[in-house]
């Protein structure tokens, strides 16, 4: 037999994923109460432009993403998909909203129900990290396309850390338990990426109230791994990160010149 008329070997799930499509569920349905009072914090400005817009940006600069899945607060669907028609994303970026849930992880899963068949890598982006760079986006999705079913971006932590005892009366001193080597230690940020089964699996199969996609396919007992996240994929959750990121989009905006 030649070698052309060969059958070809069966493809492994890494090979599969090589030309897979990718999708982008952004959730964005969170009040913001840590921000303090006012709209939800993905439709709060930064630098004019609300933060969801930055987010689904930020998304669609991957020349990989052809749809961006926005999770919108439950009764603000409609203003969200208007300030996406008004938003010009490139032509190749499609986008659908759907309305959020009470959790984050009920949001991803409205998100997830969403999403058209024929995209098996799924990126999960928090609407409140505006200001993630494409490389660490491209990075993420390139770890899956490679074989990963779990791919977090994250940091080295600057501070030691330490495991405390909740005080049992609120405002007492917590005694230290632990220490953990800081080293060993990562800070991780969205997206995370993924293969689209094994997303869909962990959240059908984890009930609990879990903030992080990746530690749903930890549970799972699969591997999830690492790739080096950015300084200015920093999430916006307090007062003073607000500050910060219209200072992080000035400097941008000053370096390209508009
Ligand atoms: N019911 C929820 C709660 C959160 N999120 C989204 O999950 C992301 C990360 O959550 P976080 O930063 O904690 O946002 P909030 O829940 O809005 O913050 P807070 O806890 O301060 O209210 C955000 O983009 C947020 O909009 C969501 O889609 N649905
Ligand atoms: C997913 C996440 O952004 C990773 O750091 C984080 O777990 C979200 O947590 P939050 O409590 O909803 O801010």
């Amino acid at each position: 037999m030649s070698d052309e008329s060969r059958p070809s070997p069966a493809r492994t799930p890494a090979e599969a994923r090589t030309n897979a499509r990718t999708a982008a569920v952004v959730p964005a349905a969170g009040r913001g109460v840590r921000l303090g009072p006012g709209a939800p914090k993905a439709l709060r400005a930064l630098g004019g432009t609300p933060m969801l817009i930055h987010a689904v940006r930020a998304m669609a600069a991957s020349r990989a993403v052809s749809l961006v899945v926005v999770v919108a607060p439950p009764d603000g669907a409609a203003e969200v998909k208007g300030l996406l028609d008004a938003h010009a994303l490139p032509e190749r970026t499609d986008f659908l909203v759907v309305p959020g849930g009470a959790s984050r992880q009920e949001s991803v899963q409205l998100g997830l129900d969403a999403l058209p068949t024929d995209y098996d890598i799924v990126l999960v982006h928090d609407a409140a990290r505006p200001l993630v760079p494409v490389d660490t986006v491209d990075a993420v999705i390139e770890a899956v396309r490679e074989g990963a079913p779990a791919v977090v971006p994250a940091l080295p932590l600057a501070d030691t850390v330490k495991q405390v005892e909740p005080a049992a009366v609120p405002g007492e001193p917590e005694p230290v338990v632990a220490t953990p080597e800081r080293a060993r230690l990562r800070a991780v940020q969205t997206p995370q990426g993924f293969d689209r089964g094994t997303l869909v699996r962990a959240h059908e199969t984890v009930a609990d109230n879990v903030t992080d996609d990746a530690s749903m396919v930890e549970q799972l007992g699969l591997t999830v791994v690492v790739v080096p996240g950015h300084e200015e994929a920093f999430k916006v959750t307090r007062p003073l990160d607000l500050v910060l990121a219209e200072a992080v989009l000035a400097r941008r905006r000053l370096n390209d010149g508009f």
